[in-house]
């Protein structure tokens, strides 16, 4: 099989062109091994780029333990300038079929690209998360089912789940016990992502992600978009932010009601092609 690795902001992912590989109908078996990064190629996640009969292409992400997500943000980035670079599509602004609906990535001259990632989903039914009823989820009491842990949450989805926790030191929280617990405790149907952020001044803050599916990645777009979004409904942050995450800066922009799309900007760079016996 041939693939294509691209990383954005440090996330990266092995994409896979339907077209080149015309007998894959699902990956989702294989994931987990091509993406060992001792055994596989190595990623945080395998994307497929299909056609669609409701946009320009489609994606499909599968996390790297073989669960198929929504969307994921760092690879719709990607997916874009991997598409653009094929010439699966001749314009620089392109509709893609996902999970959560049909996005709008943008290239632009700069090299980044800037994506309508549509609108939040705040009501705890539409996250989904249990325990707080039909209402919004911010700043709410959350005590760890797993460790007991007490934490003031803020509930988010971006067609997949997040719970983002504001925190004065990211550096300190214990990622991977932490993460892991959060991601799999019960008042999350379908699990979730979880984001530590530390506001840093003005506009500007520092996340790190434990990714449902993945654990730990060094960015994580949806996840991003959700963080600032919660930091604008805790009124942390205003219309717009830039965060720091392990493998690079994303600047979101949200105009602060349910009706306004979030949108994102941040690179996306191709590592290298090879192929992979399955
Ligand atoms: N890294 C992605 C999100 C990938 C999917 C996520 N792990 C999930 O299961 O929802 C991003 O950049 O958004």
């Amino acid at each position: 099989m041939h693939f294509t690795k691209w990383q954005a902001c440090g996330n990266d992912f092995v994409f896979i062109n339907a077209a080149e590989n015309p007998d894959i109908k699902s990956i989702s078996d294989q994931a987990k091994l091509i993406c060992d990064r001792h055994y596989g190629v190595g990623a945080d996640g395998v994307i497929f780029i299909l056609p669609s009969e409701a946009a320009d292409l489609k994606m499909r992400i599968f996390n790297s333990d073989g669960s198929e997500a929504e969307m994921c943000g760092n690879g719709i980035r990607a997916f874009a300038k991997w598409a653009f670079e094929l010439g699966l599509v001749n314009e620089k602004k392109i509709s893609v079929e996902t999970g959560a609906g049909i996005l709008y990535p943008e290239l632009l001259d700069d090299g980044n690209v800037r994506v309508d990632m549509g609108v939040p989903h705040l009501s705890a039914k539409e996250i989904p998360v249990l325990g707080f009823g039909d209402g919004t989820v911010v700043d709410k009491p959350l005590i760890n089912g797993g460790t007991g842990k007490h934490y003031q949450v803020s509930c988010v989805s971006m067609g997949n789940p997040h719970c983002v926790i504001f925190v004065d030191d990211v550096n300190a929280i214990d990622l991977p016990g932490e993460g892991h617990q959060l991601e799999i405790d019960a008042h999350f149907p379908n699990k979730t992502n979880v984001e530590f952020a530390q506001k840093l001044s003005g506009n500007h803050f520092r996340m790190r992600v434990w990714e449902r599916g993945t654990g730990i990645t060094l960015a994580c777009g949806t996840g991003t978009c959700a963080a600032v979004v919660a930091a604008i409904l805790n009124g942390f942050a205003d219309k717009s932010a830039d965060v720091d995450l392990d493998g690079g800066s994303l600047h979101i922009d949200w105009a602060g009601s349910s009706k306004d799309h979030v949108y994102m900007t941040g690179p996306a760079v191709k590592v290298f092609e090879g192929d992979i016996s399955l």
